[in-house]
Formats: C-alpha cells, sequence, structure tokens
C-alpha cells in the first residue's frame, strides 16, 4: 500500500508540476510562522477566519501580501480570497450581525467586513472573463489557480492560507528568492488585460531585484509593443504607480528605460527628457529620501513641460508646486562660495520669501544639488522671528501705514545684515520719528 502511495504522489506531482507550475511538495510543506504572519491575527481576524470555517468557505491571504509576508515585511494591506461568492458572503455576514461596508466593490466580487473596529476585504476568486486593457468584467469561480492566473506576476499571484500554508502555481516563491520580477504566463496578454501593468512591473522591479537591467527580454519586448496602451489609461493612475517607483530602487534605470522603451510620451513626460540630469540628481538624492516631484523635475527642461505633466498626470498642488520651484531655482539658487556662509543664500531666500513651506523647497532643492552638508544644516535650522511689528512703530509716533511698511521693510534689511541677530532695542534705536 505504502508503495502505491509513493508512485501515486510521483505521478500527480510530476502531472501538476508539467501542466501549470503548480508544485505539490511546496504546496503542502511550505509553512509560514513568522513573527509578521503571526501579528496579523488580531481580534477581527480570527472573528473571519472562525466565521468562513464555521460556514464551510475557504479564506486565504491573496496577492501583494502574501507577497510582503514572504519577503519579512508586515503587508500594509491584506487582501483576502475566498470561494465563497459575494451573495453568501453578504448573507453569511448578515446572519452573524457582521457589519458590511461601502459595497461598491460588489461587482467584483469584493465585501469589506467590520470586525472589532477593523476593515476586511474579501474577494470571491474569479476569472477575468473580458478586459479592454483597463476594466475587466468577471466571472467568480471557485479554482484557486484559475484566480492566480489571472494576477499580474508571480510573486504577487499566491495565496497563504490562515494555517500558512503557501499555495504557489507559477513559482512565485522561487522568483522572490531569486529576485525575479516576471509577469503570469504570456506577458503580452497580462499587459494587454491592464496596460497599468507595465508600470507595476517596474515598481515591483525596484522592489525585488537586485541588480538593475535584470530583465527578461521577452518581457522588455512586450512592454515596447504594447507601451501605446498607456495612453488610454488614467492619470491618477498612472501617477500612483510612478510615484513610488521614481524613488525607489534603481529608479534612475526604471526611468531610462522608460525612454528606452519609447514610452513617456504616453505619460506625460517630455519626449526628450534630460535623462543625465535625471541621473546626477538620482545619484545626489537617493540617499536622503527625495519626494517624487524632486524626481520628475530632474527630467523637465521648463515650467510649461511641469504643467504639461500635471495636465496628464494630475498631480497634486503641492507636487506641482515643487516641481516649479526646482526648474525655477534649481541653477538661479546656489550655495556661496564663502566656506562658513555656504548656506546663507538659502536662509536668506527663505527668509525674504515669507512662506511658510519655502524651508521644505529648499531642502529638496538641496537633495537636488547634492549638497547633503547643507541639508543637514538646513534641516536642523528654524527659521528667525523679525521682533518688529508694525504696532512697535505705532507706538513710537509712526501713524501713516505707508510709513510704517517703508520702515518695516528698512528695517528688515537692517536686521538681515546682521545675520538676523539684531534684537528689537537694537533695531528700533535705527528708527529716525519726529
Ligand atoms: N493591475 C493589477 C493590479 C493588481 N493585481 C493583483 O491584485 C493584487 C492586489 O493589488 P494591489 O493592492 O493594487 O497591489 P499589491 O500587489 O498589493 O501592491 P501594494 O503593496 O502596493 O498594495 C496584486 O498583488 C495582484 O495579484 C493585478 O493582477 N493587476
Ligand atoms: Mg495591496
Amino acid at each position: 500500500f505504502l508503495l502505491f502511495l509513493q508512485m501515486w504522489r510521483t505521478l500527480l506531482n510530476s502531472h501538476l508540476t508539467a501542466r501549470s507550475g503548480f508544485c505539490w511538495r511546496r504546496l503542502f510543506t511550505m509553512q509560514l510562522k513568522t513573527s509578521e504572519f503571526q501579528s496579523l491575527f488580531t481580534d477581527g481576524l480570527n472573528g473571519l477566519a472562525e466565521l468562513f470555517v464555521k460556514h464551510h468557505h475557504e479564506l486565504r491571504i491573496a496577492g501583494g501580501a502574501v507577497r510582503d509576508l514572504l519577503s519579512g515585511r508586515r503587508p500594509e494591506d491584506v487582501d483576502f480570497a475566498t470561494t465563497a461568492t459575494p451573495e453568501e458572503m453578504k448573507r453569511m455576514f448578515q446572519s452573524a450581525g457582521v457589519r458590511m461596508i461601502n459595497t461598491k466593490g460588489e461587482k467584483h466580487g469584493t465585501i469589506t467586513a467590520r470586525l472589532h473596529n477593523e476593515n476586511f476585504e474579501v474577494t470571491t476568486l474569479r476569472v477575468d472573463v473580458q478586459t479592454d486593457g483597463r476594466h475587466a468584467e468577471v466571472e467568480f469561480t471557485t479554482d484557486w489557480q484559475k484566480d492566480a492566473e489571472r494576477r499580474d506576476l508571480t510573486i504577487n499571484s499566491m495565496f497563504l492560507g490562515l494555517d500558512g500554508t503557501l499555495y504557489d502555481y507559477f513559482q512565485g516563491y522561487e522568483d522572490l528568492q531569486n529576485r525575479k520580477v516576471r509577469f503570469v504566463g504570456s506577458a503580452v496578454e497580462r499587459i494587454q488585460e491592464d496596460y497599468l501593468r507595465i508600470l507595476r512591473y517596474f515598481r515591483f522591479y525596484g522592489r525585488v531585484a537586485l541588480e538593475p537591467d535584470d530583465h527578461d527580454p521577452e518581457t522588455l519586448k512586450a512592454i515596447r509593443e504594447n507601451g501605446c496602451g498607456l495612453a488610454s489609461i488614467s492619470g491618477e493612475r498612472i501617477w500612483v504607480e510612478l510615484k513610488k517607483m521614481v524613488v525607489g530602487d534603481h529608479a534612475a534605470h526604471l526611468l531610462e528605460l522608460i525612454y528606452s522603451l519609447e514610452l513617456a510620451q504616453y505619460m506625460g513626460l517630455p519626449p526628450d527628457g534630460d535623462i543625465e540630469e535625471m541621473k546626477r540628481v538620482w545619484r545626489n538624492a537617493k540617499a536622503h529620501a527625495p519626494k517624487p516631484a524632486t524626481m520628475l523635475a530632474s527630467l523637465l527642461h521648463s515650467p510649461e513641460e511641469v504643467e504639461k505633466m500635471d495636465l496628464r498626470l494630475k498631480v497634486s498642488r503641492e507636487e506641482k508646486n515643487l516641481a516649479l520651484f526646482l526648474v525655477r531655482y534649481r541653477r538661479e539658487l546656489q550655495k556661496s562660495p564663502d566656506e562658513p556662509d555656504s548656506l546663507r543664500p538659502y536662509t536668506d531666500f527663505i527668509i525674504d520669501s515669507r512662506e511658510a513651506d519655502y524651508q521644505n523647497k529648499v531642502c529638496e532643492l538641496l537633495k537636488y544639488q547634492g549638497e547633503p552638508k547643507l541639508l543637514a544644516q538646513l534641516s536642523r535650522w528654524s527659521i528667525p522671528r523679525f521682533p518688529i511689528s508694525g504696532h512697535d512703530l505705532r507706538k513710537m509716533g509712526i501713524t501713516s501705514g505707508k510709513e510704517i511698511g517703508v520702515a518695516l521693510q528698512q528695517l528688515r534689511d537692517v536686521w538681515k545684515k546682521s545675520r538676523y541677530r539684531m534684537e528689537k532695542e537694537e533695531l528700533l534705536s535705527y528708527v529716525k520719528t519726529g
């Protein structure tokens, strides 16, 4: 009997491996018991898990969270997948008195349940029957492998049972360990289902790969040939991906690749973006957590290009203003040649501007220009407060608003020359009255 069992296992294993890359051995022996995984089990999750067991539905962690857990990270958001249909889930939650929120996702099979003040997004296993490169018509299934097949990358196609069992149909774990980013099955098909996946590929490449330029040539070919599909993707979705990519590992390599694969034009970036400047800025800034807009600004030649980019990507007002600021001042505002005073032009500029957020903008400028010492100094610096107000001058007998304005400006200049050290009494002694 044992011999028979052994033969059966070998047969099943080779059959499944050959068919789909499904590895029987790994499926049953890989058990995750890390502290990140254990820490997910809050009262809320325990309650959710119990409900699914009670109603004989399977529930597993899916996609990005499995990837993060296997890389030793605590995932930011955890998505769940289940064999239960949305209707079955609704009945189950209703009968248990569990609140459901935001039923917008229901069409795509997602129900959000709230237990112990925590939200849990649970999605029914599905197959995308029709896609137009942006949206998908879905059909529900109870086949875990079918759901894995419609996902973008092998590292994003895994499931994790709540007992820690890994369900890996496309060698995602092996790819993660080998730091390879690969599409599930055909790259062309996965991309044509949703062109945003081109940028997701780059973003995850930055997260996972050790070296730049370690791409599968077939993948790059698929991306190049389908790049124009990005034209149909909304700017907001592109920016969500791009902003993470431009400050992640290999950012300069990936942006250069975006240009060499001729994708930039579909993403609101100028066709002749300044790649050399961008590489320099990345070298300067990467150790200092630059903002995404700082990296983008390095590619742009003019304020008009910032406007054009904003029109396409709909970046936030703050991001746009930062890019405009950097494009405008990156050459104009430079450190002083006198060593002890290097920071002075920047601090003078900030005080003169009288804008609350200029200090942060100038910090980004220093990252851009590659001035780590000045950056450290400026981060510690606090804007000195001008000690004189119109009220002080009125007390001294100056009554006309115009005169007060002029006097304040003159006193500001004196104060600036004193390197912001002069105090109120001394400054007021400069005021001529009567
Ligand atoms: N265009 C997309 C977007 C998502 N997914 C699948 O849906 C999962 C969840 O998507 P999302 O939360 O957007 O991304 P994550 O991979 O979880 O990455 P992040 O850590 O940034 O949330 C992905 O892992 C992947 O399996 C996909 O196949 N194609
Ligand atoms: Mg996610």
